[in-house]
């Protein structure tokens, strides 16, 4: 995954939100590309009203007018001056626009105006290069493109841009359990939230999910699932299955492949974990709970993925618990938590744990923001104590 995110593709402007930026976007021309006004007014040459004031205007012939979209227009001599809009040519021989609220309207009609105030040269005047000069570089590479650097691409006429290639993502999850959220539930059924929080979270990061399926317990029923997801991915996800129970389809399934890996590991939530490959493609396969889900994800899969696109990682930040807090021995403990805003002349912000400890406490975690790390050989801390908390 990461050997063909390094790479690059050309996406049309429109749909590069977000990527990453594969290689440095050079001005192909000036910015501004000509010569134009920056007011609504008239273009005239600085010295025909360089003495003028409120009570002696300078009264100049009007040459014309030129409006956005327009050409150069007529060009302007002694003590003439053009009419132009925002936008448009500045005409050959003027040298500054006078904003139209600083002139009147001649006794002589549209024919003259009267201009009542002196202007520099150059003034109201946008010139080619005062944006960039060709070659300059506008964007750097690894740059997640956002609205304001479409702007700019779009302004120096590029129609696409290099990005580096978003992964592509199936995911499965897995349980005879589960029914669509909205879908009327039978007996020991229950409502399946992995699906839809993976994707998420894998759009999140700069993804695009190819599939998101349901599969039973069933093995033929998965290994179709596999089949489908893997399809053009890069990558797959699965979730649930994976520990010690009877109906372990994913572990049935794909623990006894070549270089696959299933093992428990020592955190909570997420402890049961596993690795495999199917038709080619790396598959990772994450605990059910819904909790223990979206913390592996967090904690193990996001910080590949974030590499792999190109996009910066997410640091945890320095924290002070709200309360006291027990943990487990021998296992690294996140907890949910939410940061509470800087109270005055606190060191650092405020992490109150918002759920206990259980991997299925998933509605608490919506109150989350972030997940503190509790050390795998640290059993209690109090109210106070220094932590890291790393955003959801
Ligand atoms: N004897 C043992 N039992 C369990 C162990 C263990 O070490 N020994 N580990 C526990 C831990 S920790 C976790 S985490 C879970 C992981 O089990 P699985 O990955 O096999 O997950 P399932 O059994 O399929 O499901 C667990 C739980 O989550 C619910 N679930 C599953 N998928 C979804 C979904 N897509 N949407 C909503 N809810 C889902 C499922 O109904 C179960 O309640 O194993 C423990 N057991
Ligand atoms: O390791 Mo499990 O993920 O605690 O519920």
């Amino acid at each position: 995954m990461l050997e063909r995110a390094a790479r690059s593709t050309h996406l049309p402007l429109a749909a590069c939100a977000d990527s990453v930026l594969a290689v440095p976007l050079r001005a192909s021309v000036d910015l501004p590309l000509f010569v134009n006004s920056q007011m609504d007014g008239y273009a005239v040459r600085s010295a025909d009203i360089a003495g003028a004031g409120p009570d002696s205007p300078a009264r100049l012939r009007v040459v014309g007018a030129v409006h956005a979209g327009d050409g150069r227009g007529p060009g302007v001599d002694d003590d003439e001056a053009c009419k132009v809009m925002t936008g448009a040519p500045v005409p050959e021989g003027a040298d500054c626009v006078v904003p139209v609220e600083d002139t009147r309207v001649s006794d002589a009609g549209p024919t003259a105006v009267l201009v009542a105030a002196p202007r520099s040269p150059g003034e109201f005047i946008r010139r080619p290069g005062d944006d960039v000069r060709v070659g300059d570089v506008v964007i750097d590479a690894g740059v997640r493109l956002a609205a304001r650097h479409l702007a700019a691409a779009a302004s120096l006429g590029e129609s696409g841009l290099d990005v580096r290639p978003r992964p592509r993502v199936g995911v499965v999850a897995t349980g005879s359990e589960l029914v669509a959220p909205g879908r009327p539930l039978g007996p020991g059924q229950i409502w399946e939230s992995n699906s839809i929080t993976l994707a998420a979270a894998l759009k999140a990061c700069g993804c695009e999910v190819t599939t998101t399926t349901i599969s039973g317990d069933d093995r033929g029923e998965f290994t179709a699932a596999l089949d489908a997801a893997t399809g053009d991915a890069d990558l797959v996800v699965t979730a649930g299955a994976v520990s010690m129970g009877d109906a372990e389809v994913v572990r049935q399934v794909l623990a006894d492949r070549e270089g696959a890996r299933f093992a428990p590991i020592a955190m909570q939530p997420g402890g049961p974990q596993g690795l495999s490959t199917w038709r080619g493609t790396p598959v990772v396969c994450l605990p059910g709970n819904p909790v223990s889900a979206l913390v592996s994800f967090v904690v193990l899969l996001r910080p590949v993925i974030l590499e792999a696109v190109g996009r910066a990682p997410i640091h945890p930040v320095r924290a002070r618990l709200a309360r006291d807090v027990t943990s487990p021995a021998g296992r690294v403990q996140y907890l949910r938590a939410a940061m509470v805003p800087d109270s005055p002349g606190a060191d650092l912000p405020a992490a109150d744990p918002v759920s206990g400890p259980g991997s299925h406490l998933v509605a608490s975690m919506a109150r989350a923001d972030v997940l503190v790390e509790i050390p795998a050989d640290v059993t209690s801390l109090a109210a106070g104590a220094e932590v890291d908390a790393l955003p959801l």
